[in-house]
Order: structure tokens, then sequence, then C-alpha cells
């Protein structure tokens, strides 16, 4: 049993036009602890009608909010900021309860979530125009920043609240109002902020959560003319759906999409920097996030003594239920993450990969997979390939930086890349090189609210956070203007 000093936080209801509302039908999706398959809530399943209504209250609210001065608006997100902050302890234990992260990394989230709110809130005031020198003395052109409109939001489960506010915060800070759809096994952090926003005074309509089926939700997300904009973050199988669904309403989108992150230790490398950069960047979150480093390339003359010092420290990392302290490693997601993992390690291991730590289920069992190292690894096998979700780290040898960089390439997906080295020189070429929308040099941790987080190729479109996040909800509109 969840026990919060704030219990309204735990909602079984969706946030539609200022009221919880529960599906008229009674039907509810369950919310299960990934840590012992505990129950831990549920979570309204709305029919299409329900989800239209979201969307023609979002319409009804967009005018008034959109005409607030921004720096109203901005007081309202700093209110909501406040309160995420204080509420810190209790969303964090919804969190873990729901996603199963250690409730330290948990904390962690939420502090990072709000500085999401918190730098958008200040954007907002500095949304700026162009004044235009004319080519003629009888105009006067002006670029005019105006917002989208009515936004959507379909998130993740490995991020229950920073997927939120990285894409709410700028959209309400811009002027535009969302309509969110958090994850089936994580909608109840979703809905406490909703809660949370609520309380912040943010109007009925300007933010409202949505809980239910995802093809029928999305369907309705994306089919609609009002709905203007929507930003995902997920699959990139998802990613490509959502995008053929949004081209009849030609909808703004952002996609914030899979990775096959590399990470590149070259034998100039500070190697002790380098284990320590690749633990925080494969382990967070045990593996699940899009910029988890997922392919490590380390340099033939310090293969072997990389992968000795990883799989040593990475042995030292507690794998526990998150709410137990000192616990660094949760359990996975689900069963389908469990099945995967098993799947690419034993796919590596059938062509020739050697388990240097790990690479079965902890002894906890569920969904708890042992961290592991795996060495010896060839580009034929589906690690090299495929984001594999899970704390597991496939250590690849290569011999020169043009092999390293080609083989970094060498994938579809194009969001996080890392690598370790030295040499000022060498890091400009390699940095320059590697066909990502985000380097890491010499460090395994990238993410903030003040840089531009997104990819390319097919990682996505787009970027979040930073003073380019705001961009993506705000329209540009030409002012020409006879005074002649
Ligand atoms: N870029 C990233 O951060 C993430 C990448 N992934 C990758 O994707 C893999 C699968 O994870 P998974 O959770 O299935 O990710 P999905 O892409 O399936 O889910 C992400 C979000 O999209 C929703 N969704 C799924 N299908 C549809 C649809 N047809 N229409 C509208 N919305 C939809 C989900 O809803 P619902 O939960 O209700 O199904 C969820 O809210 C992971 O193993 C990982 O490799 C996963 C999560 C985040
Ligand atoms: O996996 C993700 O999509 C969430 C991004 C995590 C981060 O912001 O670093």
């Amino acid at each position: 049993m969840l026990h919060l000093k704030n219990p309204s936080l735990h909602q079984d209801a969706c946030l539609i036009n200022g009221a919880w509302r529960k599906a008229a039908s009674n039907a509810h999706i369950v919310v299960h602890n990934p840590a012992n398959g505990a129950l831990v809530g549920h979570v309204p399943d709305l029919s299409a009608s329900e989800v239209r209504e979201a969307v023609d209250a979002a319409q009804a609210a967009f005018g008034p909010w959109s005409r607030k001065a921004a720096k109203e608006r901005s007081a309202l997100l700093r209110r909501w900021f406040d309160l995420i902050i204080a509420n810190a302890d209790d969303l964090a234990a919804l969190m873990t309860a729901e996603q199963g992260k250690p409730l330290a990394e948990a904390k962690g989230e939420v502090v990072y979530a709000a500085s999401f709110i918190e730098w958008f809130a200040e954007e907002g005031k500095r949304v700026y125009g162009d004044v235009i020198p004319a080519p003629t003395t009888d105009k006067r052109l002006i670029v005019l920043k105006q917002p989208v409109g009515v936004t959507a939001a379909i998130t993740p489960w490995n991020f229950p609240a920073a997927m939120i506010t990285r894409k709410a915060a700028p959209a309400l800070a811009a002027g535009c109002v969302m309509i969110i759809k958090p994850a089936e096994q994580t909608p109840l952090t979703a809905l406490a902020l909703g809660v949370l926003a609520q309380e912040a005074g943010i109007p009925a309509g300007v933010i409202q959560v949505v809980t239910g089926d995802a093809r029928e939700v999305g369907g309705v997300l994306t089919g609609s003319d009002v709905v203007r904009k929507l930003s995902f973050t997920g699959s990139t199988e998802v990613g490509r759906i959502l995008m053929s669904q949004c081209a009849p309403t030609i909808k703004r989108l952002s996609l914030e999409l899979g990775g096959n992150a590399p990470f590149i230790v070259f034998d100039d490398a500070d190697l002790e920097a380098a284990v320590e950069g690749a633990i925080a960047s494969k382990y967070r979150n045990a593996g699940q996030t899009c910029v988890c480093a997922n392919r490590f390339y380390v340099q033939s003359s310090i293969y072997d003594a990389f992968a000795a010092r990883l799989a040593e420290r990475v042995k030292q990392l507690p794998v526990g239920v998150g709410t137990e302290p000192g616990v660094l490693i949760g359990p996975l997601i689900d069963e389908d993450a469990i099945a995967k993992v098993k799947a690419h390690v034993a796919d590596a291991v059938e062509k020739g990969a050697t388990i240097a730590l790990g690479g079965k289920m902890h002894a906890l069992g569920g969904t708890f997979y042992e961290p592991t190292v795996l060495t010896g690894v060839t580009s034929d096998m589906r690690v090299a390939r495929e984001e594999t979700f899970g704390p597991v780290a496939p250590l690849f040898r290569f011999e020169t930086e043009e092999e390293a960089i080609f083989l970094a390439n060498n994938t579809e997906f194009g969001l996080a890349a890392y690598f370790f080295t030295e040499n000022a020189r060498r890091a400009w070429r390699v940095a320059e090189g590697l066909e990502y929308g985000m380097v890491g040099h010499n460090t395994g941790l990238i993410s903030n609210e003040v840089a531009p987080f997104g990819g390319v190729k097919q990682s996505g479109i787009g970027r979040e956070g930073s003073k380019y996040g705001i961009e993506e909800y705000l329209e540009i509109k030409y002012l020409c203007s006879a005074v002649g």
C-alpha cells in the first residue's frame, strides 16, 4: 500500500476541462508495480467521445490562455514548479511504485522534470519577434511569434514525469494548451502532475490528462483538425505510425524516438573516467533510456583493461526493489522488456560473445535482470543494430578513429553518442563526424533543461528543452505594413 503525505496525488480519474472524470463505462486500466506485480492503482479507460470532449475543452481554453500576458502564464508555471518541488517525495514514491526506478533516481527525475517548468516559465517571457529592414521605403516588415494552438503529447513509461513537463512547459509558456496521454504503465505520475497544475491555478482545459487505449486515444488526437501539433516520445515504430496519422491534417510534429547510442573509448582516454561515464550512461534507469549507451566501441590496445575494470565496477551496482536504500538498479518495466534483453544476450552468445558479467535473470526473479557486460561482440549480432533497453553493455573492438566513426554512424538512428579521448584535436574531429543530435565528450550524462535534446535520422524530429524547445510551439507570422 502506498502512503503519501498528500493522498490527493494518487488519482484514479482523468483531468478533463478542470474536472476529475472516470470513464462513463467505468472501464479502467490497472497499474502494477513492476518490482512485485502488486496493484498500485487504476485509471480510466476513456472512450473516443470522452477524449473528444477534452479536445473541445482545449479549443475553448486556447483563446483566453493565449491572450494572457506571458508574465501571467509564467507566474502560474512557476507556481506549478514550486508545488512539484514541495511534493517531490510523494511524486517520487508514486513513480517508483509504477515504474520501478530506485527512489533516489525517481526523486532526481522529479527535480529534472520540474526544471523544465522553471526554465520555460522564464523563456516564455523572451519570445521575441523581429523587425526586418524592408527593401522599399513604403513598407514595414514585422515577424510575430504566435502559439501553435491546441497541442497533444503522447509520452512513454521510462520517464513518467520529465517527458511530460519537457513538452507541457514550453507549450503552456508559449500560449498553447496541451492534452497529455501518458503510457499505460505509468499514468499515476502524470495524473499527479495534473493535480498540482490545477492547484497552481492553471485554468481548466489548458492542461488535460487522458488515459485509455493507445490506439483509440491516439486516433482521436492525431485525427482531429483542432489539434495542431503532436509531440511524441517513444519507439520509432510508433513514431512512424503517428507521423502517418498526422499527415492528413498536416500537423506539426516533434518526435523523440529510439536510439542506438555508441560509446567510443579511444586509447588516449582517461580509463577510469570512461568506466564511470559508461556506468552513468548505460545503467541509468536500468538501461531503459533512449540515450543509454547501447554499443561500446573500445580501441584494441585498451579493450581488455576497459572490459575488466567495467565488469569490476558493474558488479558493485546493487540490484533490488527501488524503495530499498542503496539500490541503484531496479526491475525492468515488464515481461516484454525482459524477453528482449534475454533474446539479445542469447543471440550475442550464440554468435560468439562472452559473458564477462551477469547474462542472466537476477536471483530476485520477476523482471530483475543482472547488470551485464558482454565481450567479443561483433556487428552481426542484434545488439549492434537494435536498442536493447536493458542493463547490458556489449563491447565491440576497433582499431582506428575512422573505423570507430564509421561503426558508430552505421545505424538508422542518430540520437545520442558518447566518446572518451584526452586529445583535443581528435575530440573536434570525432564530435563533428558523429551523425547524432547530441554528443557527450568525456561524459556519460548530457541531459539538462538548458540544452537542446533531440535526434537526427530515424531518432526523430525537433528539439526539446533549451531556448530552441519553445520554438516547437510557436508559429511565425509575417506582417507587411504599407506606410507610404
Ligand atoms: N525514445 C524513448 O524514450 C523510448 C523508447 N522506447 C523504445 O520502444 C520500445 C517499446 O516500448 P513501448 O513502451 O512499447 O513504447 P511505445 O512507443 O509503444 O509507447 C510510447 C507511448 O506511445 C503510446 N502508443 C503506443 N502505440 C500507440 C499508437 N498506435 N497510437 C498512439 N499511441 C501509441 C503508448 O501508449 P500505451 O502505453 O498506452 O501503449 C505510450 O504512451 C522499448 O523497448 C524501447 O526500445 C520506449 C519508451 C521510450
Ligand atoms: O529516454 C528518454 O526518452 C528520456 C530521455 C532521458 C533524458 O532526458 O535524458
